[in-house]
């Protein structure tokens, strides 16, 4: 508790003195310079479309990404040559990084959970350096979760109690499916609320020590459980989460825009502006979910996700202004960088980023990403919404 409010006196300190964030205005025009960002939730594919999404990432300022593990096979042991059921974090971090992502401060890959995680990788990956974090995915909850299971045979694990020991972060996807078939999307609706008020409380019970990112979180009760848990438990919010509402996804059947969990309510959007905008909050950072799937597959609702490459500083400037955020004062501007830029380097233990990326107020149009694997659709092309900062440099 003491610990909270020191960071918070300090992040009050520091908003208020945030003297290097360089705001000026030309004629109309305000830009503002970051620190670059880091991206704690995204999504980087396998392939020959893999360098463009990693291009997409390094252009808008990002400067280290957490790549998710549900590849195809799954990310699933930790070092080792990659294997028909599982590539090794060693082996798909060397893909990406021979993709672009060497450019990157930081690459985390979390391994992914299943039935065949052992304490033993945990131990070996933590002593190697290469395991940071774990990732579990409910089995059938969204695209190629079909390795993992259910949070009631991990709660009490071994290998839970092993990460606990190692400092290993557990990344969830905090999603309890109970219905499926004609009922999908009241199971979606219900999904995240049900896993927060009664898998979270018992996860946290049985093991106080884990740290935890609970990723892209979408609900009022998602935002209120982790703003009253402990400081090691933390969350990532997606750009799409904090602007769109079931509103804009109904609206023209906008499949781009449907991702894993779906957009919410406007309560839980403001509750979501509330956790993110909250003076000196040190919990909540960006984790876009940047989700690529070619047009062709978001077209017709086949694939679930939302690709943000090249557009999501812009996207959570919007938001934060939608929250009433003024970028104009220091205040306003240090709130956003310690959500976009600070906040997720603190919680994973890894230094701010020493380099630069500037924004202007001024509106950007995005176009299709052309890859190996066919266009993708960025938001917001398409949407009511159009980006109304760019990108400088
Ligand atoms: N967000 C999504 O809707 N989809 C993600 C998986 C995920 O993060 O749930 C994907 O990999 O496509």
């Amino acid at each position: 508790m003491k610990s909270r409010q020191t960071a918070e006196k300090r992040s009050e300190v520091f908003a208020l003195l945030s003297c290097h964030l360089q705001t000026s205005r030309y004629g109309k025009t305000m830009t503002i310079t970051l620190p670059k960002w880091f991206d704690l939730h995204t999504h980087f594919r396998q392939g020959p479309a893999m360098a463009a999404y990693v291009k997409a990432h390094l252009d808008m300022g990002c400067a280290g990404a957490l790549a998710m593990p549900n590849t195809q096979p799954p990310v699933a042991r930790v070092s080792g040559p990659a294997q028909a059921d599982a590539w090794s974090i060693e082996g798909y971090s060397a893909e990406l990084r021979a993709a672009g992502a060497a450019s990157f401060e930081q690459l985390i890959v979390p391994l992914y959970l299943t039935r065949q995680t052992t304490t033993a990788m945990i131990a070996e990956g933590a002593a190697s350096g290469l395991l940071r974090a774990c990732k579990y995915y409910p089995p059938h909850g969204t695209t190629n979760s079909e390795h993992g299971m259910p949070m009631d045979d991990l709660i009490g694990s071994e290998v839970l109690r092993a990460m606990e020991d190692h400092g290993i972060v557990l990344c969830i996807h905090g999603e309890q499916h109970a219905l499926s078939g004609p009922d999908y999307i009241d199971a979606q609706q219900n999904a995240e609320t049900r896993f927060y008020t009664e898998r979270m409380p018992r996860l946290l019970e049985a093991h106080p020590r884990l740290r935890i990112v609970c990723e892209h979180i979408t609900t009022r009760t998602a935002a209120e459980f982790v703003a009253a848990a402990p400081e090691h438990v933390g969350a990532t919010i997606t750009p799409q989460h904090l602007l769109y509402t079931l509103g804009h996804l109904i609206q023209g059947l906008k499949y781009h825009l449907y991702c894993l969990p779906i957009v919410k309510f406007q309560d839980d959007r403001a509750a979501l502006r509330q956790a993110v905008t909250r003076a000196g909050q040190a919990k909540f950072f960006a984790g876009t979910d940047s989700a690529p799937h070619t047009t062709k597959a978001t077209a017709c609702g086949c694939a679930a996700g939302c690709f943000t490459g090249g557009c999501a500083p812009q996207l959570y400037a919007m938001a934060f202004e939608e929250a009433g955020v003024d970028f104009s004062t220091a205040v306003g501007q240090a709130m956003f960088e310690h959500f976009l830029c600070l906040n997720g380097p603190a919680f994973y233990g890894f230094p701010a980023s020493q380099q630069k990326f500037t924004m202007e107020k001024a509106p950007q149009k995005m176009e299709l990403l052309e890859t190996p694997a066919g266009p993708v659709t960025p938001l917001p092309v398409g949407l009511s919404l159009e980006l109304t900062w760019s990108l400088v440099g």
